[in-house]
């Protein structure tokens, strides 16, 4: 009989502001990246003015050993401080593509919040700061939004098969809410231009 084959364990170090000693890859996300993604456009637009399309505005490490299921990615996210608009800096979001997969998102350090909805349209958003986490369930679309004044960074974990799909917020006209400045704080708001979500 031949045997399983197995993957080797690997010792991860891994820095409270971000990023993986020993990590299989690294994605940067620039400003040009994030065309469409915030409801204020003329913001959106000034800050590309102000600091040009490069200008980085989050990065991910991450560690994986292989994509098969049962396998985990384990990575960090540092999404940069930064408002447009109204609006705090965000990831741009996803569902898993396998879509029953859960990720586990860790707060290392900075403020935020992990803003959460179902395609028929269940929403949370939950604050997090150092030494809290959030459990994501599968089938909840899932953004991270800086609402401090530092990075925000977390250490996530995920399905290596979970994959991302990124059209379902788009094609639905942003999330159903916002993330926005509330004096020193920050509330949700409906956003006007969602449509709703596709059916599941
Ligand atoms: O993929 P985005 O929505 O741009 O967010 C950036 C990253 O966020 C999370 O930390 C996920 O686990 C990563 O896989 C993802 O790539
Ligand atoms: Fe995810």
């Amino acid at each position: 009989m031949t045997p399983t084959p197995v993957d080797i364990p690997t010792l991860l170090e891994i820095s409270p502001q971000g990023g993986i000693e020993g990590r299989s890859r690294r994605y940067e996300k620039f400003l040009g990246d994030m065309d469409g993604v915030y409801r204020d456009e003329h913001a959106w637009q000034d800050a590309v003015g102000e600091r040009g399309t490069d200008d980085l505005v989050y990065w991910v490490d991450d560690h994986r050993y292989q994509e098969g299921p049962g396998a985990l990615i384990v990575g960090t996210s540092t999404l940069l401080p930064g408002r447009y608009g109204e609006e705090f800096a965000v990831t741009r979001g996803h569902l898993h593509a396998v879509a029953d997969r859960a990720e586990l998102y860790y707060c290392l350090s900075g403020r935020g919040v992990m803003l959460l909805e179902t395609l028929d349209g269940q929403t949370s958003a939950i604050e997090l700061t150092p030494g809290q986490a959030v459990d994501v369930p599968g089938h909840w679309i899932h953004r991270s939004v800086n609402v401090g004044d530092e990075p925000f960074v977390t250490l996530f974990c995920y399905a290596a098969d979970a994959g991302q799909d990124y059209g379902v917020i788009a094609e639905a006209g942003g999330m159903k809410n916002l993330v926005i400045a509330d004096g020193d704080g920050w509330a949700l708001a409906p956003n006007p231009d969602h449509t709703g979500y596709r059916a599941d």
